[in-house]
């Protein structure tokens, strides 16, 4: 395996809200405290509920936000904010792909000015014929025609428009592609088809993807690596094989739990987890998941679990015993 492209550590991005009527502030720990390595082709996918941090994750790493706290590093680099130049260079290598591709294309620019733009504001030295020569190039790796070059937004189906995101998103060459939810507005054929595009320019290009998706039976067929989110924190993660089956945290199995598996000798009963979701203004003592969870004690009551070491780590003082 290659070395990281990108790693952090106990990353934490804390947001100030006023509270009541007089002024008074709290906290919300969006992210509290993520660490993990984006290696170049490989993908890790970061999963859990609506809420849980999985954008605010992928707004620190693309430079869109600073972390309140932890440090991370690209190609080796500690990234601080402020330092323009290196920013700047630095941000060309990690590009975005955001799950609605209707709102996220200027519907008044052809594909060829969506394509060429990122280089005439980002590489200035690139000649406009060089330009366009990339910009061409990029709409046949895409699996678009030559034809869609002068053609609007508007004119391409929801998967070719995720389709130009995606070449957008290539033409400053970066290492890292974060992928917001990128198929989840996609009709279920169309979805298949954008991630084997994602596959294919994962492999030419030795990308690094950082996967956000609250799809399990997406992740499981596209992801390496595992990241589960619970309020904020990370509560499981390793390699997806490993986490998939063996699941030690019992959140993750209960999210295993609720997803579809194909093969009948593998379904299970579903664990349906009680009670609502925690608000991260008022995260519970002890294990977050306390209130929730079936096998919760005194001891996961009152102690937040650390995670353990090694390659499949999880945040639990009873863990499953693996099977799933
Ligand atoms: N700017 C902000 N100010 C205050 N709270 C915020 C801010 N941004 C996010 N939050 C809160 O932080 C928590 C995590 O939000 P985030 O958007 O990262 O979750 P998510 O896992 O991406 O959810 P979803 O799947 O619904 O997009 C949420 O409770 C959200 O309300």
């Amino acid at each position: 395996m290659s070395a990281p492209i990108l790693s952090a550590t106990d990353l934490r991005r804390h947001f100030e809200v006023k509270s009541g009527l007089f002024g008074g502030t709290n906290t919300v720990r969006a992210l509290d405290g993520a660490s993990f390595e984006l290696v170049p082709g490989r993908t890790l996918a970061v999963v859990g509920e609506s809420g849980c941090g999985k954008s605010t994750l992928a707004n620190l790493v693309t430079m869109i936000d600073t972390p309140t706290s932890g440090t991370f590093t690209i190609d080796g680099q500690d990234i601080q904010p402020g330092d323009e130049l290196k920013d700047k260079v630095l941000r060309a290598k990690v590009q975005i792909v955001f799950q609605n591709p209707y709102g996220s294309l200027n519907p008044r620019q052809t594909i060829g000015k969506i394509l060429m733009e990122p280089l005439l504001l980002n590489r200035p030295e690139i000649s406009a014929e060089e330009r366009e020569r990339r910009a061409r190039e990029m709409v046949e790796l895409v699996g678009l025609r030559p034809e869609h070059f002068n053609r609007y937004p508007h004119m391409f189906s929801g998967g070719q428009r995720q389709r130009i995101a995606v070449a957008r998103a290539l033409m400053l060459e970066p290492e890292i592609l974060v992928l917001d939810e990128p198929v989840s507005a996609l009709d279920l054929s169309i979805q298949s088809q954008v991630l084997n595009l994602l596959t294919d320019l994962q492999d030419k290009f030795n990308l690094a993807y950082l996967f956000i998706s609250h799809d399990l039976s997406v992740v499981r067929h596209f992801a390496d690596d595992v990241i589960v989110m619970y309020l904020g924190k990370p509560v499981e993660q390793g390699a997806k094989d490993e986490v998939f089956e063996n699941p030690r945290h019992p959140y993750t199995k209960a999210l295993l739990s609720a997803t579809p598996m194909a093969d009948p000798a593998r379904r299970q009963e579903r664990i349906k987890l009680e009670g609502e979701l925690p608000s991260p203004l008022n995260v519970p003592v002890g294990c977050a998941f306390n209130p929730r969870c079936w096998k919760a004690t005194e001891e996961c009551r009152n102690k937040r679990p650390d995670m353990s070491d090694g390659s499949h780590r999880f945040a639990c003082f009873h863990p499953e015993n693996g099977d799933n």
